[in-house]
């Protein structure tokens, strides 16, 4: 036996293995803010799917694609050239080597990702994508979204399922949208989980093995000490 099979073989021995952590739920249940603080607390690289589905809805907007129309978002999804990087103190994320961080979050891309998630072509290229960039970490990955648990990484080694009420969500978005109006905010809210929700491919569910964390009454500091919690327990188990 060579010596760098022997190191090799020896190092898989006791390096633990990378731990996998898939994180989903609705809109404004605190999956973004609690992914990064468990990914930078415990060292692991954190993607943010939604980022994702954001990025190929902005490409869309900008090249004219209807996104109403299933057939032309279609043929269109395996254009755009996506880079995630997964560093959860400074995650980025461009298209066609341009920065998007900014402009995916506006309300027109929020207004019409949903749409454009939903075309099956579409899914099938980002889950791709996903899966590659999971398979790439070296310690591990947290991986936030809707259908990471039940579609995306149906092995994870831990899959948490957020909620809490949409009166708390709809209260949290507004205090980020400055000058936005409750009720408005949260209509807007409940229409793209119910498309996010009701879609034929890979809808938002929470797979059957995944811990339902209810955020309604916890502080994010809860929150992340509690997720903090079982991945080092899934860690301590491999
Ligand atoms: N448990 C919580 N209590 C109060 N505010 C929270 C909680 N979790 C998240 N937030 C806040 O709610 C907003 C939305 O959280 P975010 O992580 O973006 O949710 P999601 O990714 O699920 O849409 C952020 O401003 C965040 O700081
Ligand atoms: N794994 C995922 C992640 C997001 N999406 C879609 C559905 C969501 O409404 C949009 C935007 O997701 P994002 O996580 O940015 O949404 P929030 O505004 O943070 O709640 O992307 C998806 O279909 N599958």
């Amino acid at each position: 036996m060579s010596t760098t099979v022997e190191t090799a073989s020896a190092a898989a021995r006791t390096a633990p293995a990378a731990v996998i952590v898939a994180i989903d739920g609705p809109s404004g249940t605190g999956k973004s803010s609690t992914s990064k603080a468990v990914a930078a607390q415990l060292g692991l690289s954190y993607l943010d799917t939604g980022a994702q589905y954001r990025a190929i809805t902005w490409w869309m907007l900008n090249n004219g694609i209807d996104v109403q129309n299933v057939a032309e978002v279609a043929t269109a999804a395996d254009k755009p050239v996506i880079v995630s990087g997964t560093d959860p103190a400074a995650p980025t994320i461009t298209v066609d080597g341009e920065d998007a961080a900014g402009p995916i979050r506006t309300p027109e891309v929020t207004s019409r990702v949903s749409a454009v998630s939903a075309v099956p072509e579409v899914r099938a290229r980002i889950t791709e994508l996903q899966r590659s960039i999971a398979a790439g970490a070296e310690v591990g990955i947290v991986v936030e979204g809707r259908d990471i648990g039940t579609t995306v990484l149906p092995d994870a080694d831990l899959k948490i399922f957020l909620t809490a009420s949409p009166e708390a969500r709809a209260a949290r978005r507004s205090g980020e949208l400055k000058g936005s109006d409750l009720a408005t905010t949260k209509e807007a809210l409940i229409k793209r989980d119910t498309a996010d929700s009701s879609r034929k491919t890979s809808p938002l569910a929470k797979a059957d093995d995944a811990v339902e964390v209810d955020t309604t009454e916890l502080t994010l500091q809860q929150v992340i000490e509690c997720v903090v919690t079982l991945v080092e327990e899934k860690r301590a188990a491999k």
